[in-house]
């Protein structure tokens, strides 16, 4: 559906990044593995655009306690991200586009001896209908949130910082083990799997050593400071489908 000028873009979007849960192995495809902690698993791909460092990203992980929508959600909601975001300094939510997409913009802290970095970027939740099941796994539900940089009148760029360029989505899953005793379904009766995929293009020059070494240190912090955040902040709250 078509509610905003946006709506093509993101929908595209959608239907590319939902090829990603074939689960197909990403050891294969070129991807290296960088990070294996529990069942996070991070592989990057070695990417150099006009002489710029776009190591495509990707990350699988599987928690839980929480449910589909409750990672989304909170991936998504703009009023928690400093809770949980430890890399921003300004955060702005520029326009709401409806109830689930907006468009923000925030400034990553620097990196030295490369520029600080900003994002202008679209961000939507969106719920995925009939996805591709895989294997004999059977999600209860499947949600994606889709952050992609756009251009803004509105943007009022921090001076000095250097515009990076982002492709991001968060796709997660909700897997439901029944009790066995017929009771409700509980907490822990959840499994939420979670495929994260990161382009960055820093948008000018940054030493390749330097960002090469920031991915492969800050996206598994941040994933593992994400996923626990969630879990603190759903438990005691009745489940989120
Ligand atoms: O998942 S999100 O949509 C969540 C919304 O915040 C997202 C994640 C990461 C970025 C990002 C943008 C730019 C850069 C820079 C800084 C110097 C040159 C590139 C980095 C660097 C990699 C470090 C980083 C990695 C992971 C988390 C935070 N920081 C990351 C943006 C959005």
């Amino acid at each position: 559906k078509v509610t905003h000028e946006h709506s093509e873009a993101l929908n595209q979007r959608i239907k590319e990044h939902l090829a990603l849960l074939d689960h197909s192995d990403p050891d294969a495809n070129g991807w290296e593995q960088i990070t294996e902690d529990g069942e996070m698993k991070v592989y990057r791909k070695e990417l150099v655009q006009d002489g710029l460092i776009c190591d495509p990203l990707k990350a699988v992980h599987s928690v839980g306690l929480v449910t589909a929508k409750e990672m989304c959600h909170y991936f998504w909601f703009p009023d928690v991200r400093r809770d949980w975001e430890e890399t921003v300094d300004v955060f702005d939510v520029l326009e709401t586009l409806d109830e689930a997409t907006t468009i923000n913009y925030q400034t990553h802290k620097q990196v030295w001896p490369a520029a600080q970095r900003d994002c202008l970027y679209l961000s939507s939740m969106v719920k995925v209908d009939n996805p591709p099941s895989v294997g004999d796994k059977i999600p209860h539900d499947t949600w994606i949130v889709c952050n992609f940089s756009v251009d803004h009148p509105e943007a009022n760029p921090v001076s000095g910082c250097v515009r990076a360029l982002i492709e991001v989505a968060l796709i997660c899953q909700t897997f439901i083990t029944l009790p066995k005793d017929g009771g409700p379904i509980t907490r822990d009766c959840l499994q939420c799997d979670i495929i994260y995929v990161a382009n960055v293009n820093p948008g000018g020059w940054a030493p390749a050593s330097v960002l090469r070494s920031i991915y492969k240190r800050e996206y598994p912090k941040f994933l593992n400071r994400f996923t626990n955040y969630v879990q603190q902040k759903t438990k005691d709250l009745k489940l989120l489908f």
